[in-house]
């Protein structure tokens, strides 16, 4: 079975998320579509302040006041979540879908000896289970993520770990009671480049044993292509693309897209000289624009000579090509 038949483990549609601040309301997370199937890796990329952490914290119940979903539908495994009581979604946290944090050596309890930590969940969980079971399963997760002598490290407390080490450990935290989904918020960015690989080797590898569903949110496209089956890119609240990640950086539909991607330096290749930022920033979430929300920095509209639809109507998130979407009322995807 591909990818591509499985059973959604996750289905949320229409999420909208809003902050009621003083000076009006932002609607952080405008009517988000998405899926993860069983298995997947699905890539959630944007620039910073476009949504994915308002997501993020909106799939796992945690959207911190004064924010609120407003409406839309998040649904794991076919069970509706988002009325759920906050004492269903704890339980479910861990059990069905657990949270990757960006920066683990922040997320670790300092007092607590990793062990303790890594043993949280099952405690939690499976209160019943006999102590020296409980143990050997500690040491048997931590061995799988790969921490030599899971014994000494399991004695350690998170100070005494390098920030490779304190990664594998929340990964650890993550996988041990077997979600359907993990959501990993940008877990390398406070890695260098060579940790960076071998924790993402790390998730392939708990995709690959345990058919893990993986929703992975970063900013950085270069992960995307080098983790993900699918990407969502999404700017200013919304998802402007979406499609399979080898279809998406050879040959992107949406302009916004393109940017991101001439922002990345070539595979392989000499880097340029300097990167291509995208020049401008985004809208303010609490008046978005009347028209496209990315008009105002497009490339391809300003090659076009700044047609009026662009600022006049809200452009639709329309099918492009077999399996992609993409939000421009110019779109087409590239050839590749
Ligand atoms: N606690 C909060 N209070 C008010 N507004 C918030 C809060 N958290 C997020 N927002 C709003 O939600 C928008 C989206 O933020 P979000 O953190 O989801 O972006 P992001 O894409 O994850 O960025 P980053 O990559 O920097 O984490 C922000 O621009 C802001 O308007």
């Amino acid at each position: 079975m591909t990818a591509a038949d499985a059973a959604a483990v996750l289905e949320v549609s229409g999420l909208t998320v809003e902050f009621s601040l003083g000076g009006g309301v932002a609607r952080a997370v405008d009517s988000v579509d998405l899926n993860v199937r069983a298995g997947e890796i699905v890539g959630m990329v944007g620039e910073s302040g476009s949504g994915k952490s308002v997501t993020m914290l909106a799939l796992l119940g945690l959207v911190p006041r004064p924010g609120r979903i407003v409406a839309g539908s998040v649904r794991l495994r076919g069970k509706e979540l988002r009325d759920a009581r906050q004492r269903e979604l704890a339980s479910l946290r861990g059990r069905q879908m657990a949270l990757i944090p960006s920066d683990a050596g922040a997320a670790l309890n300092p007092v607590a000896r990793i062990g303790v930590q890594v043993g949280e969940g099952l405690s939690a969980h499976l209160p019943e289970l006999p102590r020296a079971e409980r143990q050997g399963r500690i040491l048997d997760i931590l061995g799988r993520v790969g921490l030599p002598r899971p014994a000494d490290q399991a004695r350690r407390f998170p100070h005494e770990l390098s920030g490779g080490m304190q990664q594998r450990v929340a990964v650890a935290m993550g996988v041990q009671l077997g979600p359907d989904l993990l959501i990993a918020d940008e877990p390398t960015t406070a890695l260098d480049v060579t940790i960076q690989a071998q924790i993402l080797r790390l998730l392939l590898d708990v995709r690959e044993q345990s058919g893990t569903s993986i929703l992975f949110v970063t900013h950085d496209m270069t992960t995307v292509a080098e983790i993900c089956d699918r990407v969502l890119v999404m700017y200013a609240g919304q998802i402007v693309e979406s499609g399979p990640v080898v279809d998406v950086c050879t040959a992107p539909a949406h302009p916004y897209t393109r940017a991101l991607l001439a922002a990345v330096p070539p595979l392989g290749g000499e880097p340029p000289e300097r990167l291509t930022t995208i020049p401008g920033s985004p809208p303010d979430p609490r008046a978005w624009p009347a028209g496209c929300r990315f008009a105002e920095r497009c490339a391809l509209r300003a090659s076009m000579g700044n047609p009026s639809e662009c600022t006049s109507k809200a452009p639709p998130l329309v099918s492009v090509a077999d399996g992609r979407r993409s939000r421009c009322h110019f779109s087409e995807a590239e050839d590749a």
